[in-house]
């Protein structure tokens, strides 16, 4: 992931260049999202830029409404971008026609937060993942189901003939969540997008289905992009971060360099252990950054200007080191290699 490698001269095309390209890198170029409804617009997602390379696990982390939703349904072709362009491999994804999504979904499955509705209550486990190794995959009956008992075995739905007839309300949250996988692994992607796997999990075994989500893509090399408000998992299973701030990316690099040492207000708001600037407000009162929710804490007239204009840094409005320049330009992302921010202040 490296802002720098998503220039225009790199943009996947039919040209020669794509020969020493790798083959299954996910590529956002510019890609922007805004949705209109009426009279009101939102840009759920401006300008961002990123790589996904095979066998990475890449964390998208940001508070509510931040746009990582609409950036994994962007992926997955669910939507199309307004703008931009993404590619997979040497193939432009951008705006796929209904036949070649259904090719496209054989490499970039998804795996949702809720199992449950995810979940058709109908079919049994073995169901469940037959039908995509058929489907995709194009598998005899008989080789489906020796291939999804195989993969039970992976994600740990044992003993297997005591799973293969249950249906979905039969098994506990943890389990559901393991036929999710086992399903979205099943056609053998190349990519994995999970939507806040395990938010809706048990604490106790969250960090058991994040390890499965580790293994699979140690002994598969799929890439991963784990969708995520916490920034502690995002640490232990991630190699890169992203972090998102009304659709903008505002910090990436590494994840133990960008986690470790935040630069920006906006990660370091969200980073639980970091101290909180924005814990008491003028009048001593705490204005509630809980639940990965930061605190609207500039003064009102700066930020009914910045929201107003619609210019300026997209944090100013909440940002208590704002300056006279982030009211006026946008902070590009710069920095190193392994850590960029988008932020005019330093410290
Ligand atoms: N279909 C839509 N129509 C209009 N606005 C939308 C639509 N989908 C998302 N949005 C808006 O886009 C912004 C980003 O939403 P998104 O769901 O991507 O955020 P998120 O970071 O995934 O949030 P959460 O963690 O709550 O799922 C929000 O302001 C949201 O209200």
């Amino acid at each position: 992931m490296n802002q720098s490698r998503g220039t225009a001269q790199t943009v996947a095309t039919k040209d020669s260049t794509l020969a020493a390209r790798p083959d299954r890198m996910l590529r956002l170029e510019h890609v922007s999202k805004v949705y209109t409804n009426r009279d009101r617009s939102t840009v759920a997602a401006s300008h961002v830029n990123f790589t996904v390379e095979p066998g990475k696990i890449v964390a998208l982390i940001g508070e509510s409404g931040s746009g990582k939703t609409t950036l994994a349904r962007l992926i997955t072709g669910i939507e199309r971008p307004t703008n931009g362009r993404i590619t997979f491999g040497n193939w432009d994804v951008t705006n796929l026609r209904p036949r070649q999504l259904r090719s496209y979904r054989k490499h970039v499955q998804m795996v949702f937060q809720d199992p449950f509705s995810a979940l058709n209550p109908q079919n049994t486990v073995l169901y469940s993942i037959v039908r995509p190794l058929r489907k995709h995959l194009g598998m005899s009956e008989a080789e489906a189901r020796k291939r999804a008992m195989e993969i039970m075995e992976t994600v740990r739905l044992t003993p297997v003939e005591q799973f293969v007839h249950k249906k979905p309300h039969q098994l506990s949250g943890g389990q559901r969540q393991r036929l999710v996988i086992a399903r979205a692994i099943a056609p053998e992607p190349d990519l994995i997008v999970a939507d806040e796997p395990v938010s809706m999990l048990d604490v106790s075994i969250r960090a058991d289905v994040l390890e499965l989500i580790n293994e699979i893509r140690r002994t598969r090399n799929m890439s991963v992009i784990y969708i995520t408000h916490d920034m502690l998992s995002a640490r232990v299973l991630a190699d890169e971060v992203l972090v998102l701030y009304r659709g903008h990316i505002v910090e990436q690099g590494d994840s133990e360099e960008v986690l470790q040492n935040p630069q920006h207000p906006y990660t370091r708001l969200l980073f639980a252990s970091v101290p909180n600037p924005f814990e008491r407000s003028a009048s001593g009162t705490r204005k509630g950054d809980g639940e990965g929710e930061v605190a609207d804490v500039t003064p009102p007239k700066i930020a009914a200007t910045t929201l107003r204009t619609g210019v300026g840094c997209p944090f100013a409005p909440r940002c208590p080191y704002v300056m006279d320049q982030c009211m006026t330009s946008v902070p590009a992302l710069a920095g190193s290699e392994a850590h960029q921010t988008a932020c005019f202040w330093k410290e």
